[in-house]
């Protein structure tokens, strides 16, 4: 028997407890667990069909172990994939060193991959603001940079979650949509290198 035919490939990547799973099971199950901390073991997937316009979508998550200890199998997980969510938990600045470092080998290593920063556990700031170690400003700066788009979550509420989800499968059929266009029509802009410009330019 055969799986779902996954349309895109989504990775979710960033160091150990910032939350990848708990992101995932809010998404796909709309749910938050509480209970002793878990760590991934190698990695997890899950596919979610989802609606875009009048369109389906399947999203087929990869949800990889953060430990660094998992480090060479996360890379094979990210090989081909169309979109990676880079997570950081708001409250941990060492973390988002970590994400930037994700960052850099997606860059030079799936060109193609359209990357979305993850600023994780917002509601933890909504308790204490003092407790932001990673500024909006600094990432939004980044992340403009390195062509990414930002969002920040919060699984135990489900702020912004389904949001980002949407984005990516938003995302996947503009640039569809863009490449039978483009394909059809036999033009060549010279920026099919460019995922960024792909799916910016539909919007
Ligand atoms: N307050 C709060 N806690 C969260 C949130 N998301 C995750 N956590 C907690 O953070 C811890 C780690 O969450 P996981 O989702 O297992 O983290 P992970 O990134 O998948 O961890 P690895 O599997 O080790 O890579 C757990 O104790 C969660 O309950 C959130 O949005 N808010």
């Amino acid at each position: 028997m055969s799986g779902p035919r996954v349309d895109v490939k989504v990775v979710m990547l960033g160091k150990e407890n910032v939350g990848k799973t708990s992101l995932v099971e809010r998404y796909v199950h709309d749910r938050f667990l509480v209970g002793p901390y878990q760590n991934t073991i190698g990695a997890a997937f899950v596919a979610k069909v989802m609606s875009v316009g009048d369109r389906t979508v399947t999203l087929g998550i990869w949800d990889t172990a953060g430990s660094e200890r998992y480090e060479a199998m996360s890379r094979i997980y990210y090989r081909g994939a169309k979109a990676a969510i880079v997570c950081y938990d708001l409250t941990d600045s060492s973390s988002f060193e970590r994400a930037k470092f994700w960052v850099k080998e997606l860059r030079s290593l799936e060109e193609a991959c359209q990357i979305y920063l993850c600023g994780t556990k917002s509601d933890l700031l909504e308790e204490d603001r003092r407790r932001r170690r990673v500024d909006f400003h600094d990432v939004q700066d980044y992340a403009d940079n390195i062509k990414a788009r930002l969002f920040e979550t919060s699984s135990k509420t489900g702020q912004s979650v389904d949001e980002l989800f949407q984005k990516v499968a938003d995302d996947y059929v503009s640039v569809a949509a863009f490449q039978v266009m483009t394909e059809d029509k036999g033009v060549d802009l010279g920026q099919k290198a460019n995922p960024y410009f792909y799916s910016c330019c539909h919007h």
